[in-house]
């Protein structure tokens, strides 16, 4: 049986409550649209007098004037909810498709869209173009564009390669994110509005997406999974058109794989076996490689995509032929579901690491090849943009760990639905 109209209407009632209280919290709270969920937006409607509704009875034939919640919610709310995601609205002046006098109620309570500005942008000569944003408790996140030019422009590509965290707590040996330390987890409509950004400032949609960028995706699964389907179902980009990178977090690989998205699962490995890769990936002493390897094959059984493994070439590290040989056995571990994507190291600032030679480089993917693995090079982009993940941040916020005095205590947490 139908559950009655008021006790439908609850939920969200306390919906509504939770995103006034957090709206109203303090003073510097930014009553801020992006991250609110299609019921919260919903509430957000009613709640600012626009939705009344005439009705008339037979015990009171002059019609009368009373809120019909149901009547208007779903309605408004997914409007709301298109105009930010779909329409990619920037702010409350732009919501054409609503009464003029809402979008004044809304403009009057202090509400706004509330996008995070672009702190500084660095473009290089190939067109990647790095993006700093600045967040709400005034933390800096990076977000990558990487334009791919066919010569047909229809099919042109731009890759958005997203940050998961405001740093990272793994650190990895080379990488200048985990040396920059590690603040907070990212919410979902904070990994949103980086797609949003890139898609501002190439003036093209986003074709493609990577959580590649600062953070370990697999610490903050919920939200990235909740910007995964904002990604596909408000943006339209397409499950198979992204990529989720990890290092390897124990039993988080099992869980992506219940989800069973068509979206590649990347490991970072980075070297052929358990002594080696301690060095080099600290976190890997609680992830044996062997445990590591069948999570990936089981991943591949279930979602039947084939997981790409990325190894980082360090000079003089892992980068013999010895290391190819390896890890061409280590991979037949994973059955044929998986591809090689070799990345030669991006040099950053205090470090040890060194770049291979391109010749090593392709001795390396020889040694592959002799054995059958499948593999690639990735081209390095943006290699005068601060290319390495994490570089341009820490240039900026030299202390990302700091409390920040005027962080507003805003709970965004509220998901895009
Ligand atoms: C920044 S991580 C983020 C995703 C996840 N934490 C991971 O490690 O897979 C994405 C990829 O960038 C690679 N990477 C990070 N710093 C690099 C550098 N300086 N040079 C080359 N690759 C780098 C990592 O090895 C990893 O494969
Ligand atoms: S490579 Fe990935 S897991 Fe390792 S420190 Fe960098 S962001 Fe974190």
């Amino acid at each position: 049986m139908a559950a009655p109209q008021h006790a439908r209407a609850a939920p969200l009632a306390r919906a509504l409550r939770s995103a006034s209280a957090s709206a109203s919290k303090a003073e510097t709270c930014r009553r801020a649209l992006l991250g609110l969920s299609e019921p919260q937006l919903r509430q957000l409607a009613l709640d600012h007098g626009q939705v009344r509704y005439a009705r008339s009875s037979p015990a009171n034939p002059t019609s009368c004037h009373s809120f019909h919640p149901l009547a208007q919610q779903s309605y408004r709310g997914k409007q709301l909810h298109d105009l930010i995601y779909k329409s990619r609205a920037k702010q409350i002046q732009e919501f054409n498709h609503v009464p003029k006098a809402f979008r004044e109620a809304l403009l009057g309570a202090g509400w706004s869209v509330a996008r995070s500005p672009v702190h500084h942008a660095v473009t290089a000569s190939d067109g990647t173009t790095k993006i700093l944003l600045k967040l709400e408790d005034n933390r800096l996140i990076e977000t990558v564009g990487i334009p791919v030019d066919d010569d047909n422009k229809a099919s042109s590509r731009l890759t958005a390669c997203v940050s998961s965290q405001v740093g990272c707590p793994l650190r990895c040996s080379f990488c200048a994110t985990g040396k920059g330390g590690f603040a907070r987890n990212l919410r979902p409509h904070e990994i949103v509005e980086q797609v949003l950004a890139i898609e501002e400032t190439f003036k093209h949609r986003v074709t493609n997406v990577v959580f590649m960028g600062m953070g370990e995706p697999m610490l903050n699964l919920n939200s990235v999974l909740e910007a995964h389907r904002c990604f596909n179902k408000e943006l339209k980009i397409g499950q198979r058109m992204m990529t989720i990178s990890t290092v390897g977090v124990p039993n988080t690989i099992k869980m992506l794989a219940s989800h069973k998205l068509q979206s590649t699962l990347a490991v970072s490995l980075h070297a052929p076996n358990q002594k080696l890769r301690e060095t080099i990936v600290p976190s890997a002493k609680s992830y044996p490689l062997g445990a590591l390897m069948d999570d990936c094959k089981n991943y591949f059984l279930e979602t039947g995509r084939r997981v790409s493994f990325e190894y980082t070439l360090l000079a003089g590290i892992n980068d013999e032929k010895e290391h190819a040989e390896e890890l061409a056995e280590l991979l037949r571990m994973c059955g044929g579901g998986y591809h090689v994507n070799l990345i030669p190291y991006n040099p950053i600032e205090g470090s040890e690491y060194k770049r291979p030679y391109r010749k090593v480089v392709q001795a390396f993917v020889d040694a592959l090849e002799a054995k059958k693995i499948t593999v690639s090079v990735r081209q390095t982009r943006g290699l005068d943009a601060n290319a390495a993940c994490g570089q341009l941040r820490n240039e900026f916020q030299k202390n990302p760990l700091l409390e920040i005095e005027s962080a507003p205590s805003a709970e965004r947490s509220l998901v895009p639905a």
